[in-house]
């Protein structure tokens, strides 16, 4: 089979090289010149422009399939308007990045071709794995596929459609939602055990943990890992967290739908406030009690 991949960063690469070593042939293309001569080492074909990219696609009147894997937002709408005028309904386009469920939904309805959300789940720590594939869109698309899945995902049962369009992306949203407060949860448990009574090897939990303990998993193997390379106070690791637009999607659905994730929300919660200079409540707070109990006010 033949696969087209845009975008060759982090995930995208892993693409190209996972469907190479399976034995089919990749047709590659980024806005970056070096991601797409790198992968041309790896042997995929090149190609300079979207146009080129989607002209070497489906030769002798064969459907083109195409995998996205550029950031969510205005990258996949940016590609897929250039893609347009080559597509056609026998072809099959694969948006395997984070991208909202609802973008997903309006997207399959204005794509020539026949669209499929995938939600991927495992980043670049899972090359060697493969991923987890959430695919969302029409069956015989997916049917068609399914050699391509194979070579991405962990094997045959790392991948499954999840239900029409949008729903790969929906239940990779909420999977980023769990993974907000397993950490959460591991982070809260970890700081208990670092200020606790015991002069604890945090490593050394993680470790015995990971071995048959109830709440093993790859966040827990991941806390070992950061333990070890880092040390047990985590060093100079700053108590600032990046991201959080899929935790919000999350929570936002959730109280759409009447739904109570609370371990979820405080996650979230935690994430934003981590990137707080000063909390404006906890000074209130602090005058407050000034007010009510004329308690001494602290001042910086
Ligand atoms: N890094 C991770 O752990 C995971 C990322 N994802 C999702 O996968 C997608 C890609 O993520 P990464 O590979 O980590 O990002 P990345 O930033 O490493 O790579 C994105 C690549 O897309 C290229 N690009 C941007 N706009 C383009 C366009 N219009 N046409 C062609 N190429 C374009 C960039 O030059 C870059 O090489 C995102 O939607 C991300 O949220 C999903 C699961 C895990
Ligand atoms: O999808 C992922 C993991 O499953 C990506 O790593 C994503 O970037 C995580 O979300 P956030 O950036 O909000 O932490």
């Amino acid at each position: 089979m033949e696969l087209g991949v845009v975008g060759l960063g982090r995930m995208g690469r892993i693409v190209v090289d996972r469907v190479l070593e399976a034995g089919h042939d990749v047709v590659a293309f980024d806005v970056d010149p070096d991601a797409v001569e790198d992968a041309a080492a790896a042997g995929a074909t090149p190609a300079e422009s979207l146009d080129e990219f989607a002209e070497s696609l489906g030769g002798a009147g064969e459907a083109k399939r195409i995998w996205l894997m550029v950031p969510a937002g205005d990258p996949v709408d940016a590609a897929l308007d250039e893609l347009e005028p080559h597509l056609s309904a026998d072809d099959v386009v694969v948006d395997g990045g984070n991208s909202h469920f609802e973008d997903s939904v309006r997207r399959a309805e204005a794509c020539p071709a026949r669209y499929l959300d995938c939600g991927t789940s495992g980043g670049p720590a899972g090359a060697d794995l493969g991923f987890s594939l959430m695919v969302g869109g029409p069956a015989d698309a997916y049917d068609e596929l399914v050699p391509v899945f194979d070579a991405v995902a962990t094997g045959p049962a790392g991948h499954d459609r999840m239900g029409p369009a949008g729903s790969g992306h929906y239940v990779k949203m909420v999977h980023n939602g769990v993974e907000y407060a397993l950490m959460q949860a591991y982070g809260e448990g970890f700081e208990l055990l670092h200020e606790g009574r015991y002069d604890l090897d945090l490593e050394a939990v993680a470790r015995t943990w990971n071995n048959g303990a109830v709440i093993r998993s790859w966040l827990l193997e991941l806390c070992e890992e950061a333990f070890r390379e880092e040390g047990t106070d985590l060093g100079d690791v700053a108590d600032h967290v990046a991201g959080g637009s899929t935790g919000t999607w999350t929570v936002q659905e959730a109280l759409e739908r009447e739904v109570a994730v609370p371990l979820i929300y405080q996650a979230l919660g935690e994430r934003f406030d981590s990137r707080a200079e000063a909390k404006f409540s906890r000074r209130l707070a602090n005058r407050l009690r000034y007010g009510f109990g004329r308690h001494e006010v602290e001042r910086e």
